[in-house]
């Protein structure tokens, strides 16, 4: 595919993760065309698409956890070759993790305490002070709220450059979601840690991204910092009267709700469409839906 990807470049440090050609075949079909980006520290990043657009698999390159072509470097290391070094650095949650189930939690931090470096145990008993997660609880018996709370603990307590969060909160009712989030950015991050995070629940991690990333059909086709995005989109509801006028500046996205127009605009200038109805800067979930659904015959992995 030929989409030109939008990217705003973002500071000049040292960047946290560098990728440069990345690309994926799962046999003969090729699943990433090719991704160019770099992350720089400090951020909190929101790697957002479709099911099947390869969020999983681009995480799993970063990790070390598959073989994939092109240039990529985590910390300035290949993680495929380096994984396990990579590992004091970077932490990582995922939907498919699993804790083992027979252990009880203290016996998981013991464990923990031996086998990594950088997991810092009176931490994670600290943080599980406040949940009904308690350490002589045995693994399986806690509910999928509770494997969340652990999960989320023991990645606290672990001191990472780097945390990988892939769909973390799935299954998690809202007041899970939201504990989840808020704890994380309240507790965890700081100006020397990077987060990169996907999940399909943008609207609840809006308020936490710095950056956002859009991948649609292994392909990057927005990369840009979240306060740049009111400089280059803007939503306009529209009536009837002003209807071929607002079509008239070219938007990427129209849509109608409730006998109005919603119309999203790539680059026009904001005081020409308050002449035409109501501006507003579009919310994630609307960008994604204006952005992806722009050219619906490109769809299709492996072209
Ligand atoms: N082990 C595998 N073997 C073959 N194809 C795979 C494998 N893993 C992923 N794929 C394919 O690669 C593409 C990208 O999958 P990936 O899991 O990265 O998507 P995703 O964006 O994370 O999706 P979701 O939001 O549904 O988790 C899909 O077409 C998927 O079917």
């Amino acid at each position: 595919m030929s989409n030109a990807v939008t990217t705003i470049e973002t500071a000049s440090a040292e960047p946290i993760v560098h990728a440069r050609g990345l690309r994926k075949h799962f046999g003969k079909t090729e699943v990433l065309h090719g991704l160019d980006f770099d992350i720089p520290p400090g951020r909190i990043y929101g790697l957002i698409g479709h099911n099947g657009a390869g969020k999983t698999t681009t995480l799993n390159a970063l990790l070390g956890l598959t073989s994939a072509e092109g240039t990529i470097r985590v910390l300035g290391k290949d993680p495929f070759a380096h994984r396990a070094e990579l590992m004091e650095n970077v932490a990582f949650i995922s939907d498919v993790a699993s804790l083992p189930r027979f252990l009880r939690v203290r016996e998981l931090f013991a464990l923990l305490t031996n086998i990594h470096p950088n997991f810092d145990q009176q931490k994670a008993r600290t943080f599980l002070e406040g949940t009904d997660v308690k350490m002589e609880a045995k693994i399986k018996q806690l509910s999928k709220g509770m494997i969340a709370q652990l999960h989320l603990a023991v990645v606290m307590a672990i001191d990472a450059k780097l945390l990988v969060l892939d769909e973390p909160t799935l299954g998690l009712d809202i007041t899970y979601r939201k504990r989840f989030y808020r704890r994380l950015l309240e507790d965890y991050m700081t100006e020397e840690r990077t987060l990169l995070i996907t999940t399909h629940q943008v609207d609840e991690i809006e308020f936490m991204l710095s950056d956002i990333m859009f991948i649609r059909d292994g392909d990057l086709v927005l990369h840009m910092q979240m306060e740049t995005v009111s400089g280059k989109y803007a939503q306009l509801i529209v009536g009837p009267d002003h209807l071929e006028a607002a079509r008239a500046l070219r938007p990427i996205y129209e849509e109608t709700r409730f006998g109005q127009t919603a119309m999203v605009f790539d680059g026009v200038d904001r005081s020409e469409l308050e002449a035409l109805g109501q501006v507003s800067t579009p919310t994630l979930s609307d960008l994604f839906v204006a952005l992806m659904q722009r050219t619906p015959s490109n769809s299709g992995a492996g072209q």
